[in-house]
Formats: structure tokens, C-alpha cells, sequence
């Protein structure tokens, strides 16, 4: 028995315990009211959800247990030959258990992931079925639903279990999931950019540092991106589309493999995980349209408002929850000064940082002007030499497993409900401005 499993065990049970308390004294508290507007306008602010990995502020940004980004870069264990960025499976253990691991806890965390890293052959076979121009965010969506033959929880349910025991099948899946997923991630991106050219595991690498090593980059200083990337794109509370998307499906008792696959269809929308790629995209086309590596301030605003003329939106700029810079924009950036600083593209997106917040903020309209986490990061993985910017949303869905599986931990573990709000009609919204008609549910 896997040391972090027995932890998990006994931390679930006494949260799940507290929980349970806590709702037969205060269960029927009111939360807060919800108007009208916030059900048209995609719930935005309703507290709905419970979510134990992580806590947004819109001040502040994300916190992981308490923890803040470069708090995080401080306490976290980091990889042995002199790195300096955290090691993602400490912060997969931090999200999971509550508690800072050791550097103990992490070696061996990374050891059961090596040892379950194993993918079957027919998901590489599936893989290769897909036509080449399929968008690597299809291809790894699909080889996460070929790999669902493996998953313990649809065994052990279809045999029949007892409810209390869903969680402990469950477990079994999402650690085999991330660890599979470098291997699943790294294989779309040869196959489809790199001639099918495969590159096996490192037994001795790191969760993130054989992602990087399988895509076939051997700089240490990249090794130390992935590490830094796979952290901070790990979990950003519950209520953002991937994790709520993975959240609802697998509250249906779908196995993880189908709820992180529906999560994954999440983060490849524009306006969430996709939106990494836009950026980088949006960032080409305008060095194309000016003629120049280096665009200026000036040139810059104007293309904004180009492009905010023809009814676009400036990609890697807004969040639902946010109100600052993201401090994970803020992270990469620290990375960039350290590592490239000189790099002609990542000055074009610190010079965008210097021009779109004002533009944003003149509209009047736009909640948060100030960039997101998207809005760095294909600057920095272009200077290492990954162009292929229709990949990066994968690399992002590879460290969004890492919260959204353990939070699915947390929701078997806490015995949480089947999702299932209600919904209106707008006649029924109509009748109810008349004093026809009553709109609230049951909430018993
Ligand atoms: C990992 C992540 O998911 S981070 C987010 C990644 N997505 C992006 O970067 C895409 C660009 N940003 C956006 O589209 C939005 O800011 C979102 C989707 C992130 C948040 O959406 P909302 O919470 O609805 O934003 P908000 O309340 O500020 O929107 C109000 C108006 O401002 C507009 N707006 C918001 N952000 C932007 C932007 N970056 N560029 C132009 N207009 C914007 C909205 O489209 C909306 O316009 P409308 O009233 O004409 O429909
Ligand atoms: O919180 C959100 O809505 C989007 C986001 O930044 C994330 O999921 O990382």
C-alpha cells in the first residue's frame, strides 16, 4: 500500500467527519443572495461549489492550501541537481493531503508515478488512427477516453461496491492517470510534429522533467520551465470550467478517465486553456502584420484596437474572478527575466503587459484589465524551441490533472451528490417579474 493513500485515508475521514458536523449544526445558513443577472451571466459570483485544493482570491490570486505562488517556489521540495523551481508532485501531494511534503514524501511520490507510468499499446494505436492535422487537444482527449479500459472504479462498480468504498477505486485512477499522462502528452507531440520519432521514459527523471525529456528537449533550464509550468497550471479553485466540467461529470460516478476527458474538452475553449495558444498566435500574426520582431508601444495599441474593432477579444487579457495581474503571469515573468531576458519575444509580451491594461480599462466594460496566466507562457516555451503552438493547451491539461484528480479524490471521499442545480425558462423568469409565479427550487 502506497504510503500517500493510508494519508489521504485518514485525513479524508477526519475532514469528512467535520464536515458532517458542521452541516447538522449550520447546514441551513443562508450563503448569499443570487440576482436575477448572475443567472443569465454564467453564475459569475455565486458560492455553489466546494472545492478543497485551492482558494482564489481576486486580489491576490491562487492560493494552494494557504499557500501562494512564490511561497509555493520557497517551500516546495525541488528537483535534486540543483533545481530551483518546485517539483509539481509536491504540489500534488500538497493539494491531496493538506500538508507541505517532505523531500522524501516527493521521491516517493515520483517513484509510484514512474511505476505507473505504463500506457497500453492500443492508445498509442489510437492515437495514430487520428489523422495528422487532428488538434493535439483531440488527440490527447482521445487517447484519455481509449485509456479508460483501465479504470479500476468502472471495474469495481460494474462487479458491485459499497458506497463508502468508491473513493479508494477511484484513487487507484487518478494516480495512474497522471502518471500516464506525460507519456500520453509527449506522444501526440511527436507524432504529430516530430516525424512519429518516440522517446522513451527516464526511469531517473522527475514527473516534469520526463514530460520535457520524452518531447525531446534536453536543456535543464527548459526541465526547470515544465517544473514551474506543471505547478502553477495545476488547480485554480473549483468553479473555472475544467475543473468544474471534471467536478459535474464525474459527480455522475463516471470514472476519472471520462471526467477528466470532459474537463479536457473544457480547457480547449478559447476563452479558458485555449486561450495560451491565441496569445502566441495572436502575438505571430501581429509581428507578421507589422514587419518587425520587436513592434513598438505604440504599434502595439494600435493593433489592439484593431483587433478589438473587429469584435475580438485580446487573448491572455480578462478572468472571470481575477481583478489584478495574475500572479502566475507574474511567476513566468520572474522566469523570463532570470532566463531571457534579451529574448525579442518575450520583451513583446512584457511590452503588450505595459499597453493592453490601459486600452482594456478605457472600454469600460472589461472587469479586469490586466493579463492571465495564458498570456506569458508561449513567450517562454517558443525561446526553447516548442513553436508549435497548438500543443500547449495539452501541456496545460497535463498539470490541470494534477488538482482536478485530486479534488475528485476529495468529492468520493466526501461522499459529495450528484450535481444538479435548477434551471429556469425565461417564461417562467417573465411570469415570476408578473407575481405569476414562483422561481425558487426546492432546497430541501
Ligand atoms: C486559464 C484561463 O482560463 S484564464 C482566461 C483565458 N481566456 C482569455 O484570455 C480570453 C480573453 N478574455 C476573455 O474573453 C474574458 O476576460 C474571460 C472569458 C476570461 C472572462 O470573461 P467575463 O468574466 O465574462 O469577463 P467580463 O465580465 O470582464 O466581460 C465583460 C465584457 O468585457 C469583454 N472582455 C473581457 N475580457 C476581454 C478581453 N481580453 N478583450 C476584449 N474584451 C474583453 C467581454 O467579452 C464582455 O464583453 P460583452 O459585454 O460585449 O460581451
Ligand atoms: O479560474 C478560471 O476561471 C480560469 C483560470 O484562470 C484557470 O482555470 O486557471
Amino acid at each position: 500500500m502506497e504510503i500517500i493513500k493510508d494519508r489521504f485515508r485518514a485525513k479524508a475521514a477526519a475532514a469528512s467527519a467535520e464536515i458532517k458536523e458542521m452541516l447538522k449544526e449550520h447546514g441551513s445558513k443562508p450563503i448569499g443572495e443570487v440576482t436575477l443577472a448572475q443567472v443569465y451571466q454564467g453564475m459569475r459570483g455565486i458560492t455553489g461549489l466546494v472545492t478543497e485544493t485551492s482558494l482564489l482570491d481576486a486580489q491576490e490570486g491562487i492560493r494552494f492550501r494557504g499557500y501562494s505562488i512564490p511561497e509555493l517556489q520557497q517551500k516546495l521540495p525541488k528537483a535534486q541537481n540543483g533545481g530551483n523551481e518546485p517539483l509539481p508532485e509536491g504540489l500534488f501531494y500538497l493539494m491531496l493531503i493538506g500538508e507541505l511534503p517532505t523531500d522524501a514524501d516527493v521521491d516517493h511520490l515520483t517513484s509510484v508515478l514512474m511505476r505507473r507510468s505504463h500506457v497500453p499499446k492500443h492508445v498509442f494505436d489510437t492515437i495514430n488512427a487520428l489523422p495528422l492535422n487532428t488538434h493535439p487537444m483531440t488527440m490527447f482527449v482521445t487517447a484519455i477516453m481509449a485509456l479508460q479500459t483501465e479504470s479500476h472504479f468502472a471495474r469495481a462498480y460494474a462487479k458491485g461496491i459499497n458506497k463508502k468504498d468508491y473513493w479508494e477505486h477511484l484513487f487507484e485512477d487518478a494516480m495512474d492517470l497522471i502518471a500516464r499522462l506525460p507519456r500520453i502528452a509527449a506522444y501526440v507531440y511527436r507524432r504529430k510534429y516530430k516525424n512519429a520519432e518516440h522517446i522513451q521514459p527516464d526511469g531517473l527523471l522527475d514527473w516534469a522533467g520526463n514530460l520535457a525529456h520524452m518531447m525531446g528537449y534536453e536543456d535543464p533550464s527548459f526541465y526547470e520551465l515544465m517544473r514551474l509550468y506543471m505547478t502553477i497550471h495545476a488547480d485554480h479553485e473549483g468553479g473555472n470550467v475544467s475543473a468544474h466540467a471534471t467536478h459535474l461529470v464525474g459527480s455522475a460516478l463516471s470514472d476519472p478517465y471520462l471526467a477528466f476527458a470532459a474537463g479536457m474538452n473544457g480547457l480547449a475553449g478559447p476563452l479558458h486553456g485555449l486561450a495560451n495558444q491565441e496569445v502566441i498566435k495572436w502575438i505571430f500574426e501581429m509581428r507578421e502584420a507589422l514587419g518587425t520582431e520587436l513592434p513598438s508601444k505604440e504599434q502595439i495599441a494600435t493593433y489592439v484596437q484593431d483587433t478589438l474593432a473587429s469584435g475580438k477579444v485580446v487573448p491572455g487579457y480578462g478572468h472571470a474572478v481575477l481583478r489584478k495581474t495574475d500572479p502566475r503571469f507574474s511567476a513566468q515573468m520572474e522566469f523570463g527575466k532570470k532566463h531571457m531576458p534579451d529574448d525579442p519575444l518575450v520583451q513583446t509580451v512584457w511590452n503588450i503587459y505595459e499597453t493592453v491594461p490601459g486600452i482594456l480599462q478605457s472600454l469600460g466594460k472589461v472587469k479586469n484589465p490586466w493579463p492571465n496566466v495564458d498570456a506569458h507562457s508561449g513567450a517562454l516555451l517558443v525561446h526553447y524551441g516548442l513553436v508549435e503552438y497548438e500543443f500547449y493547451t495539452v501541456l496545460f491539461g497535463v498539470s490541470r490533472a494534477l488538482g482536478v484528480l485530486a479534488s475528485l479524490c476529495w468529492d468520493r471521499a466526501l461522499g459529495l451528490a450528484i450535481e444538479r442545480p435548477k434551471s429556469v425558462t425565461t417564461e417562467l423568469v417573465k411570469d415570476w417579474l408578473g407575481g405569476k409565479a414562483e422561481i425558487w427550487g426546492d432546497t430541501q
